[in-house]
């Protein structure tokens, strides 16, 4: 097998960067080099799983590839080209290669080893081998393949050292017999060089008729504020196209009436200044309601939740751990408010809900959580809810996101998601009047208001911590993941930044 060499890392420093999944952007490239390369397919189109080491400031980051090797290369894998080999061969992603891709899953079936690579089928599966991986089209920070209607395999392009908590809580649960997980199928990882070995894949069962949580919401959010409006089929509920950066949603609203719910129209946009009646802020009586899969998702969560404190144990956390919890939402507020001054003006009430936390000091049952729970990370499959992506969140290092923690951390997740579902449309709108705003945002609170008590009530019959009984520590934890996501929108999304803020107006009034 000849070394790929330069041939694969020069042109890299360039092509990298330009990769969605790609996590240092924001930095230049120093140097990328050759960890470990692997032949899992000889000759004409050959592939190599290749480790990479790409150093960037002090800081070096692996990743994992998949090189195709054609001396043809045909026009539609000429989008991952990545360079030529001295004697004329194409490398390229092979992630886009559907005749490669069918050797990840024949691996599995057979599990077979190669070099480092070990793959795995999961206990009392057996897998196809005839299926072909195509990537999927979600927006996502790893590469996932679909392999007909069968199976989805997550490729982790940044790899952490040790199991990956997305394959150790998946399996666990998958095992525990859990209906709110898709089900482990197999996984690919890297022989433990002393250590853990480490996770590269994932497959799982695909939902095939699945959707997913925050596209249902957002339906649900347009049908209740396009209600109101002029807009029309397809429209945005200001009257006209979304304004730049709103993410197209692509879901049609309802024909809609002017004057609708109380709210009078003005040069197309919604310009009443007076409150609307409360009878007319019922979201239940817009079309599309979602209050009855909020419930139920409330029910699976805390489903999931039961599984994985039987999977993986509670602990105890004494008063002073709970004030220590309290001081590390402190230390994150001052860092982020020092780099995001839109937030300076809701620190002292932020920080006031923290000490409250620490005053109450009481003691608080830990345990494996989701993590980065919020409603992309859900879909709704004809059995009911599937949870997605117990990798927790991305920001933070492997050890911090297997971290124990109160369940009521990820319902606090979710009752964010659902701020952000009722705001994220009126946010962007930069044409509506002050008084427009105020009457979308009086609708955007109601849809949120009844669809945050619809999962907490569907949470707490279902046998989970009741979040009315907890309301320190849950608001605690709402403004916590607030805070932390106003730096995440700012460093990575910055034109939804106002979606987060104009949330805190609300919770956490000055
Ligand atoms: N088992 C599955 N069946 C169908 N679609 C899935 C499945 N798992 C993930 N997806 C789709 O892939 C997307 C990305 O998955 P996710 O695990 O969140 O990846 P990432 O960690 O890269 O963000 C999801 O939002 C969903 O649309
Ligand atoms: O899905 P990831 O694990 O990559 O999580 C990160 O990105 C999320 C956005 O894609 C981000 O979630 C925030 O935006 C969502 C709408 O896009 C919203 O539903 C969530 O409530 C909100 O937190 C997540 O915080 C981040 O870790």
């Amino acid at each position: 097998m000849r070394p790929l060499g330069r041939d694969l890392t020069d042109p890299l420093t360039e092509w990298l960067p330009r990769q969605r999944w790609f996590a240092g952007k924001d930095r230049a490239i120093g140097e990328v080099t050759i960890g470990a390369d692997t032949e899992l397919a000889p000759g004409e189109p050959g592939l190599r799983h290749v480790v990479l080491d790409v150093r960037q400031g002090t800081d070096v980051d692996r990743y994992q590839l998949l090189v195709g090797i054609r001396h043809d290369l045909p026009d539609r894998l000429r989008d991952g080209a990545i360079g030529q080999t001295s004697d004329g061969a194409h490398l390229y992603d092979a992630a886009n290669d559907p005749e490669l891709t069918r050797v990840l899953l024949a691996g599995m079936a057979d599990e077979i080893r190669a070099g480092a690579l070990r793959f795995h089928r999961a206990p009392g599966t057996e897998l196809r081998r005839d299926l072909a991986g195509v990537p999927g089209s979600a927006e996502q920070s790893n590469t996932s393949l679909i392999f007909g209607d069968s199976y989805i395999c997550k490729l982790f392009r940044r790899l952490s050292p040790g199991v990956n908590p997305d394959l150790e809580v998946n399996l666990a649960l998958t095992r525990a017999g859990c209906a709110h997980v898709a089900a482990v199928r197999g996984w690919i990882d890297l022989e433990p060089d002393g250590g853990e070995p480490v996770t590269l894949g994932l497959l799982s069962e695909y939902l095939r008729t699945a959707t997913d949580g925050w596209q249902l919401a957002i339906t649900s959010v347009r049908d209740w504020l396009a209600h109101a409006g002029p807009g029309g089929v397809g429209r945005y509920p200001g009257g006209g196209p979304a304004p730049a950066g709103t993410p197209d949603v692509g879901v049609p609203a309802p024909p809609a009436r002017r004057g609708d719910l109380g709210v009078p129209w003005r040069d197309g946009v919604p310009g009443g200044a007076e409150e609307a009646e409360p009878d007319v802020l019922d979201p239940g009586a817009a079309g599309g309601d979602f209050a009855a899969e909020a419930e139920r998702l409330g029910a699976a969560t805390a489903a999931v939740h039961r599984d994985l404190a039987v999977a993986f144990g509670v602990t105890p956390a004494p008063a002073g751990e709970v004030r220590a919890m309290a001081h590390r939402m402190h230390r994150q507020l001052a860092e982020v408010s020092a780099a995001v001054p839109q937030l300076a003006v809701y620190t002292e009430v932020i920080g006031r809900a923290f000490d409250e936390l620490a005053e109450e000091a009481v003691d608080l049952p830990l345990q494996r959580v989701h993590g980065d729970y919020h409603l992309g990370q859900v879909m709704r499959a004809e059995t009911g809810w599937v949870l997605l992506d117990f990798e927790g969140e991305p920001a933070r290092v492997p050890a911090e996101r297997r971290e124990m923690a109160h369940p009521l951390r990820d319902v606090a997740g979710m009752l964010r998601s659902f701020e952000y579902a009722a705001r994220f449309l009126p946010a962007g709108d930069s044409r509506l009047s002050a008084e427009a705003s105020h009457g979308l945002e009086l609708r955007a609170r109601a849809w949120a208001d009844r669809n945050r008590d619809a999962f907490c009530r569907g949470y707490a019959e279902a046998g989970g911590a009741d979040p009315a009984a907890n309301a320190v520590l849950v608001r605690a934890l709402e403004l916590d993941k607030a805070v932390y996501e106003i730096r995440y929108e700012a460093r990575n999304r910055p034109s939804w930044l106002p979606v987060p803020l104009r949330s805190l107006a609300h919770l956490a009034p000055r």
